[in-house]
């Protein structure tokens, strides 16, 4: 039921958070230190908004939820090269995500 999956919710956004790849995500994108990512990016997300989101009862569900952590890795490969420092963190952070939360299924 979807107070259950709210649960989950917040057990996987506190993983996310304590994860060591996790520092390009913990706070929006200061889009004026980040030339371009405001006119590229057009859904901006981040783990500290998914937070307050969960806080404020934003998420019915899990998938919602879901959607929104897919939308943070999905932004980072989009403006990111893969070879970077931050795009090589996105594909780690997303790839510990995916097997997480099909464990707690
Ligand atoms: C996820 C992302 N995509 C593109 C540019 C920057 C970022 N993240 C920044 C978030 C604030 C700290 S930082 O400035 O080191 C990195």
């Amino acid at each position: 039921d979807s107070s259950n999956e709210l649960a989950v919710c917040r057990v996987l956004l506190a993983d996310l958070e304590a994860h060591q790849d996790a520092w390009p995500f913990l706070s929006p994108v200061q889009h004026k230190s980040v030339p371009g990512y405001r006119k590229v990016i057009k859904k901006p997300m981040d783990f500290s908004t998914i937070k307050e989101k969960l806080t404020n009862n934003l998420y019915l569900n899990l998938e919602n939820f879901i959607v929104d952590v897919n939308l943070v890795f999905d932004n980072c490969q989009r403006f990111n090269e893969d070879d970077s420092e931050i795009g090589r963190a996105g594909h780690r952070m997303r790839r510990f995500f995916d097997k997480r939360w099909t464990e707690l299924l």
